[in-house]
């Protein structure tokens, strides 16, 4: 890593000090514990709230929790290197603040903060929180961590608009320091202060941005990921040469084939498809033939063990 923190000095910010709770936000639900939200559920029992997570069946409630529980020893490691004994309580101590439902109506009824990490599906997202808005106390705050559907969509079948907005987290997300806070036109002052508290207390540094396509990274991200497979397409240069290219030339830390395969390919077509459907007019989000093909042969990057890059082992 060059220009920014070290990853050792991001999970030392994050998980060493006991942060104070002063905020009004103490208990969270975290609906959808796949890669985002196994993530978002550890970082905010690591800094002290309750968390309930929600599946779908137990046998994903259990997947979610070994990979929390594999990530916690990971940072414990890190962070606790000197002294392994403070390391083993600080995950044990994480994990019994964390709770796993399968009923996402019973979940809420107790809870501050909704944030939602489910499929990107807009039909799918506005169900669950059309459901939720019925059931959850009126004080709850709704968020989704949608990475390219429009919050105000998400929320256009809640009552609760005033206190719905956008908590959009990165991957991986105990080591990523970032957190956007999506304020739509319909968020109250007093949401989106709450929300940006809550952000910190789990210690993310908060940027906000109105809810437009992207937010701020994934508007910026989505074009120079599809330009690179452009280049690759046009026979501009060789994945692995892209990648060295923007790492050494550009100081990111994964170059942007890696970082496609790293993400997954039915997301990376899923937004890509989902934009240049909305804006037909803009070549930035044209279909590109190469993604199609992976997808269609099942080939998702990193999850599968193969994308443009091979992972199995040899
Ligand atoms: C096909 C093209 C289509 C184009 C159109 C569509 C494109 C759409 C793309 C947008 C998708 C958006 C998705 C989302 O909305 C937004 C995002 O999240 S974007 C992704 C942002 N993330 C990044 O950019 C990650 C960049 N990479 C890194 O920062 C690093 O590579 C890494 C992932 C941190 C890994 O670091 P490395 O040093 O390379 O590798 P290590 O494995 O050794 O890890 C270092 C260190 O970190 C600790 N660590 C890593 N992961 C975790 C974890 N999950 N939990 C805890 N700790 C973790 C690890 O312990 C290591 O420590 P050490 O072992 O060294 O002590
Ligand atoms: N993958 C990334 O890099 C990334 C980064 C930022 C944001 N996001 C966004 O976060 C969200 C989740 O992405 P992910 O990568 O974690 O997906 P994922 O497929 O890893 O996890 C989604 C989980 O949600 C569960 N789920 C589906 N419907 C549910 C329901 N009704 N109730 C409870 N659980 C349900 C699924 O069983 C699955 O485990 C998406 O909106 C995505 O766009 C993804």
């Amino acid at each position: 890593m060059t220009a920014m923190a070290s990853v050792s000095q991001v999970l030392k910010r994050n998980f060493s000090s006991s942060r104070a709770m002063a905020g009004a936000i103490k208990h969270v639900t975290v609906i959808g514990g796949g890669l985002m939200g196994s993530g978002i559920a550890q970082v905010s029992a690591a800094a002290g709230q309750k968390v309930c997570l929600v599946e779908t069946n137990d046998k994903l409630l259990e997947g979610a929790n070994s990979r929390i529980h594999e990530s916690l020893k990971r940072v414990a490691k890190k962070v606790y290197k000197e002294k392994p004994a403070e390391g083993d309580k600080f995950v044990e101590q994480t994990m019994s603040r964390i709770s796993g439902a399968t009923d996402a109506s019973e979940a809420v009824k107790n809870t501050d903060l909704v944030v939602e990490a489910i499929v990107e599906n807009m039909a799918i997202k506005q169900k669950l929180f059309a459901t939720l808005d019925a059931v959850a106390p009126k004080h709850t705050i709704f968020a989704s961590n949608t990475s390219s559907l429009s919050i105000t969509e998400i929320a256009s079948q809640c009552q609760r608009k005033d206190r719905f907005g956008g908590l959009h987290f990165f991957n991986p997300v105990p080591v990523m320091k970032l957190l956007e806070v999506v304020r739509t036109n319909d968020t109250s002052d007093d949401t989106f202060k709450k929300m940006m508290e809550w952000g910190q207390e789990v210690g993310k540094t908060c940027i906000t941005c109105k809810d437009t396509p992207g937010f701020v990274v994934n508007r910026l991200l989505v074009p120079m990921l599809a330009e690179a497979v452009r280049m690759l397409e046009r026979g501009d240069a060789s994945p692995r040469d892209i990648d060295t290219a923007m790492k050494l030339g550009a100081g990111h830390p994964m170059g942007p084939i890696e970082l496609a395969d790293y993400v997954g390919h039915d997301t990376t077509k899923f937004i890509l498809d989902g934009w240049h459907e909305k804006m037909p007019e803009n070549p930035l989000f044209n279909p590109l033939d190469t993604l199609n093909k992976l997808v269609s042969e099942g080939k998702l990057g990193m999850k599968t063990g193969e994308g443009f890059y091979s992972y199995k082992k040899k």
